[in-house]
C-alpha cells in the first residue's frame, strides 16, 4: 500500500478547515496513519523548500510557514501519492479546479493550504523530515 505526507499550512489552522480538509481525505477513502501538529523552525523551512531559496517570494513563503502551528499527516492508500496532489489541486489556486482544496478554499499563491509529496522517493524523505517515522 502507498504512504505519502501531507502537511496542512498555518492557513488551514487558522481559518478552521482542518476538519473539512482531514474529511475529504477520509471521504476518498484513504487511511491516517498519524497526524501532529508543530511550530516549524527557519531551518526545517529551509531544507523543505530549498528549490525556492533566493526567490523574491521566499522571506514571505518562510513567514507564513512560521505564522501559526502546521499539521502534519501521514497517510496511505492506493496511489495515494498522486490521489492527494489532485485532492490538494494546482499550486496555484486560481488555476486548481473547483472540487479541489484549493480549488475550493484559497486563490493565493504563498498561502494555499496544504502541501502533499509529489513521488515515492520525495514522500520517503519528508516523513522523515517531520519525524513521522
Ligand atoms: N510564485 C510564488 N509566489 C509565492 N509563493 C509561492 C510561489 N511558488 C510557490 N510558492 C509557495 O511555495 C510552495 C511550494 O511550491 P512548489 O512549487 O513546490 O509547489 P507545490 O508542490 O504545489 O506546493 P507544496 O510543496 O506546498 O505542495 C507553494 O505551495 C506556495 O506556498
Amino acid at each position: 500500500m502507498e504512504e505519502t505526507f501531507a502537511m496542512l499550512k498555518p492557513d488551514a489552522i487558522e481559518r478552521g478547515l482542518v476538519g473539512n480538509i482531514i474529511s475529504r481525505i477520509e471521504n476518498k477513502g484513504y487511511k491516517i496513519i498519524q497526524m501532529r501538529t508543530s511550530h516549524l523552525t527557519a531551518d526545517l523551512i529551509k531544507e523543505h523548500y530549498q528549490h525556492h531559496l533566493g526567490k523574491a517570494f521566499y522571506p514571505k513563503l518562510e513567514a507564513f510557514m512560521m505564522r501559526d502551528q502546521v499539521l502534519f499527516i501521514h497517510l496511505s492508500g492506493p496511489n495515494c501519492i498522486e490521489g492527494m496532489r489532485l485532492l490538494a489541486g494546482a499550486t496555484n489556486p486560481n488555476e486548481a479546479l473547483p472540487g479541489s482544496i484549493r480549488g475550493d478554499f484559497a486563490f493565493d499563491m504563498t498561502e494555499n493550504l496544504i502541501h502533499t509529496s509529489d513521488s515515492p522517493e520525495t514522500a520517503q524523505i519528508e516523513l522523515r523530515r517531520f519525524a513521522l517515522i
